[in-house]
């Protein structure tokens, strides 16, 4: 995965304007050995699992998938879940399911919020009935199943855990959740979350494409939290997320900062949410007679919170893969 400059330039003619830059960061060094190792623990547990359920993030479930996961765990009855339904515009929800069907056969989507377990009841049934009508190669004796859950970082695959333990079993969190990538490091041992019928998930670690297909699939990643931020730069996804907002008439960030307008500039945006929320910076400048200490407004600081209000919701619901959901394919990254 690698979002150089050459492959910003590369997006000039797509979607999105030109003149971002990602830091000149290769992101692939965020490809830490847990990944690696947690795949490869992955599928040599793939002997005694019955089911795979993948969790993507809602605001992308085109753009949130592993293309590696349908190679190493392919071949097991396939559940996916669209989680944090809450944070995601699903008004072409009909569409989605429809791509999710002809483009990869996913024929099993469940929309869940595992803060409020809105649909999480419906995740065990679907899993009862995809075993039942399958052949479980080595397993065919046990009475238990054993789920595996997979999916990129920070989708919530340990929520779901939790939440179907609240809703099966009423009982409390098993496994560790954080608003960061990269909370759960290796695949877990079994754990129960229903009786009635007997049911093992193993919590897996986040893990990402080894290459991401395009800059604006990466900035899309990075907005869902799925990359460290500053790999990217807040900044720079800062930048993206006021384009998409705007893009899409998404003007929450006005009321939301109490601003006069709608912004298409970020750096502005940037300047007058740090005035507004008081951060700011002191810096030293040269003059003739000696340094001076100058306030600036802290612009990474205002990029942060700007990333953390729509993380968090307050700048309304979205669906970063609308521009996918009309056909328009992004722009790739250079191998
Ligand atoms: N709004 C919202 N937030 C959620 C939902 N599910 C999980 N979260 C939050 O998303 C963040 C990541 O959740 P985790 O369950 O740790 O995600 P994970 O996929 O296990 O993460 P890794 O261990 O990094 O692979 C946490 O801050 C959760 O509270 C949801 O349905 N809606």
């Amino acid at each position: 995965m690698r979002l150089s400059a050459r492959a910003l330039s590369g997006v000039t003619g797509a979607a999105w304007r030109a003149g971002v830059a990602l830091r000149g960061q290769d992101v692939a060094r965020w490809f830490p050995g847990h990944m690696a190792k947690g795949l490869k623990k992955m599928q040599s547990s793939l002997t005694r699992v019955d089911c795979v359920i993948e969790v993507r993030d809602a605001r992308i479930p085109l753009s949130g998938r592993n293309p590696v996961f349908q190679e190493a765990l392919g071949l097991k009855p396939h559940l996916l879940v669209l989680n944090k339904m809450d944070l995601a515009d699903l008004t072409e929800r009909q569409k989605i399911v429809q791509q999710l069907e002809e483009g990869e056969g996913l024929r099993n989507v469940i929309f869940t919020n595992c803060m409020t377990d809105e649909n999480v009841r419906q995740v065990i049934p679907a899993v009862s009935q995809l075993i039942g009508s399958s052949h479980r190669y080595h397993r065919g004796e046990n009475v238990d199943y054993c789920v595996m859950v997979a999916g990129i970082p920070n989708v919530g695959k340990s929520s779901l855990i939790n939440s179907l333990r609240r809703q099966h079993l009423r009982k409390g969190k098993a496994t560790r959740v954080g608003g960061e990538p990269g909370i759960t490091r290796a695949v877990t041992s079994r754990i129960q979350v229903s009786e009635r019928p007997l049911v093992f998930l193993l919590d897996t670690p986040g893990v990402l494409a080894p290459r991401i297909e395009s800059v604006e699939t990466g900035l899309k990643l990075a907005l869902c939290g799925t990359l460290l931020d500053h790999l990217v730069g807040e900044e720079t996804m800062a930048d993206y997320l006021l384009h998409t907002l705007n893009e899409h008439r998404l003007l929450g960030y006005v009321q939301h900062y109490g601003l006069g307008g709608t912004c298409q500039d970020t750096g502005h945006l940037l300047k007058s949410v740090a005035v507004r929320l008081g951060k700011t910076r002191k810096v030293k400048a040269l003059t003739g007679t000696g340094d001076v200490n100058v306030v600036q407004p802290n612009y990474a600081a205002a990029a942060r919170d700007f990333l953390q209000a729509f993380r968090s919701g307050q700048l309304g619901p979205v669906m970063l893969d609308r521009d996918l959901l009309r056909g328009h394919p992004p722009a790739e990254t250079e191998p």
